[in-house]
């Protein structure tokens, strides 16, 4: 049975039946008492997890150790609830399988949240309302080495692509925003496609609480073309973790199509997917410009 909890802020959060936060990562204790305590948490399909969700993490930890007074405790990643209902989005029970393998084997650090992806549809606020809830007032925050209680500051971690479709009409309330941005704030990590400034450019009465990154090293991998790839039979050997993708091939979760022919040129095998065609010199699938 769901249970009712309540947060400091006026929602209502309802908790999915056994749920408990994973905390076995979250630092308790605060390194350096001069700094504000942090946890990254990045929400999405991760369908599948690639290396880059993983990355991103990585490149906001050296961007937060260089520029900023935060201090990060600890690192969560979110998979978004199947009622999402987005093109191709293999259930939430492996996107969480698929999440964990790949924190527990190539982190130290990160975990995996799956209050939102065991129940119905959560919007972003909500989600970091629930963290905020769930390390705050349930496990009682963390605290300095002198024993002196701190909060942790929720803060959403996203690439310039998600934080760009925050200026498009109708995907997110302004309420929203102003909890996302305003009082949780916001690492953004550029994305190929997506240029920081014009994505965070219409945002700006939130200027103070959001952090562009550039990424120093381009990687323009995507769930999309993974999921292609694997359709196609095409190797995604260190585009993701190995035990991610023994996962995938035992549960045959991205069935292969066949190699690819001139019948798909043109077209990806789910809607709305990106646009995949024979490359005229081999038999690999490229990506259109
Ligand atoms: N290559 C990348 N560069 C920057 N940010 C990325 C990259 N890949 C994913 N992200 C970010 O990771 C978060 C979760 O992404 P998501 O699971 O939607 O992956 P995706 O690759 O965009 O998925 P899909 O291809 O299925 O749309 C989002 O904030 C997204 O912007
Ligand atoms: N209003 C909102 O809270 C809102 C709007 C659009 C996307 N999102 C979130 O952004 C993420 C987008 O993931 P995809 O990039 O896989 O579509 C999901 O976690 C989704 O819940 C939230």
């Amino acid at each position: 049975m769901a249970t009712q909890i309540s947060t400091h802020k006026a929602t209502a959060l309802t908790n999915p039946s056994n749920y408990a936060l994973t905390s076995h990562r979250l630092r308790r204790t605060l390194h350096d008492f001069t700094k504000q305590p942090i946890v990254l948490v990045a929400c999405g399909s991760f369908n599948p997890i690639t290396y880059h969700h993983l990355r991103m993490f990585e490149i906001a930890k050296d961007f937060i150790r260089q520029n900023t007074d935060f201090e990060i405790v600890g690192g969560y990643l979110s998979p978004v609830s199947d009622e999402y209902k987005k093109a191709g989005l293999v259930s939430a029970h492996h996107r969480v399988k698929m999440c964990m393998l790949a924190t527990e084997q190539e982190s130290s650090w990160l975990m995996v949240d799956s209050w939102e992806a065991l129940q119905n549809y959560q919007r972003t606020a909500v989600v970091l309302d629930h963290l905020d809830y769930e390390i705050n007032t349930v496990l009682g925050g963390v605290s300095t080495r002198d024993g002196e209680h701190r909060d942790v500051q929720v803060m959403l971690l996203a690439g310039s692509d998600l934080i760009s479709t925050m200026s498009e009409p109708g995907v997110w309330s302004h309420d929203d925003l102003d909890d996302i941005l305003g009082r949780h704030g916001t690492f953004v990590i550029e994305r190929t496609g997506a240029a920081l400034d014009q994505a965070i450019d219409s945002l700006a009465r939130w200027r103070n609480s959001i952090y562009p990154i550039a990424q120093l090293v381009q990687n323009d991998v995507s769930s999309t073309k993974v999921r292609l790839f694997f359709r196609r039979g095409l190797s995604v050997q260190y585009l993701l973790p190995a035990v991610v993708i023994d996962y995938i091939e035992q549960n045959n979760l991205y069935p292969d199509d066949g190699p690819c022919t001139e019948k798909d040129k043109g077209k990806g095998t789910e809607s709305g997917e990106a646009d995949i065609s024979t490359s005229e010199s081999s038999n690999t699938c490229v990506k259109k410009p």
